[in-house]
């Protein structure tokens, strides 16, 4: 069986340790095999820099042209580039991996598009945990979903949110409540932040009816989520704490790993959890 082909849009925090992984051998002979095809960055000097110690060298390619040469496209770009890549992706019928997901929820003509054309739409757990867990209860009679995030101030001071409203995080001495209500608003106030909200909420109760508050407290070192689970057949609380990258100080570790394991999922044979 042929290898799957895989293209990255996006050499970040979360691509450049996705792409590292798959020039491994783990990923080349997992299951039928993952191969990494193409990827883009912001110029193809900086793509070829930064995979220079690849033993595998993909294409360099821009991100709306990814799809042509794959079956899997991951997308982890900047949020305001997620349309360029997943738009094609779906197009074409192809597997569309993204973690810009709070461009999900204005974007939806996408996922409406992967009706029409078989293409699928696989969002990595990504910062989070337990969405096997929600989408289960919500499967049931789910009564509410909160969900409560406090970041080092630094990851929050590119939020448009906090610029646009002059907010100085520098400087804080104690926790400062950013935004409280629903996690449509707060995708849009906060889009590289809160994709993990977004997934949550997905998963459950959707966008409008998902609690949400995030805290910018220099008290933590940590992306530290904790959320809320009440329906009529179990109730739930899950806490999660992740160290930010040194790449990009929004993104936790965990998150390229997620994106491991669901492209591990692609093609291992035994899949655990649903
Ligand atoms: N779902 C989840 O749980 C999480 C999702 N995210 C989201 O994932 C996405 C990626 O995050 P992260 O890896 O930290 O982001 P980074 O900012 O670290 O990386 C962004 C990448 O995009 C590339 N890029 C920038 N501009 C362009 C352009 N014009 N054309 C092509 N490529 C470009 C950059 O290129 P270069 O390398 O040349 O600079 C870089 O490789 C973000 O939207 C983030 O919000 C983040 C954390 C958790
Ligand atoms: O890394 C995290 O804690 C989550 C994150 O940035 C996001 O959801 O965008």
């Amino acid at each position: 069986m042929a290898q799957v082909k895989v293209a990255l849009a996006g050499l970040g925090a979360v691509g450049l340790k996705v792409a590292e992984w798959l020039d491994s051998d783990d990923a080349r002979t997992l299951g039928q095999g993952l191969d990494l095809v193409a990827a883009t960055a912001s110029s193809e000097s900086s793509a070829r820099t930064k995979l220079a110690g690849l033993t595998h060298q993909p294409s360099y390619l821009s991100p709306g042209d990814l799809a042509e040469a794959a079956d899997v496209v991951v997308e982890c770009l900047p949020p305001d580039l997620f349309r360029a890549v997943a738009e094609p992706t779906v197009k074409a019928g192809k597997v569309l991996m993204p973690l810009s997901v709070t461009q999900l929820l204005v974007n939806w003509d996408i996922v409406d598009l992967a009706t029409e054309t078989g293409a699928r739409i696989i969002v990595p757990t990504g910062a989070l945990l337990g969405l096997d867990a929600v989408r289960a209860a919500a499967e049931g009679t789910l009564r509410s979903v909160t969900m409560r995030t406090r970041k080092p101030p630094a990851g929050l001071a590119k939020a448009p949110f906090v610029i646009e409203q002059g907010i100085d995080l520098s400087d804080l001495s104690e926790p400062l409540r950013l935004y409280q209500g629903s996690v449509r608003d707060a995708a849009q106030k906060f889009p590289a932040n809160v994709n993990v909200a977004v997934a949550l909420s997905l998963a459950g109760a959707g966008p409008d009816e998902t609690q949400y508050e995030i805290w910018a407290d220099p008290g933590v070192t940590r992306n530290t989520h904790v959320i809320e689970v009440d329906a009529a057949e179990v109730s739930f609380e899950m806490s999660i704490a992740g160290v930010p990258t040194e790449e990009n100080p929004a993104t936790g570790k965990l998150t390229p790993l997620s994106t491991i394991a669901a492209l591990k999922a692609l093609v291992q044979p035994l899949k655990i959890g649903s």
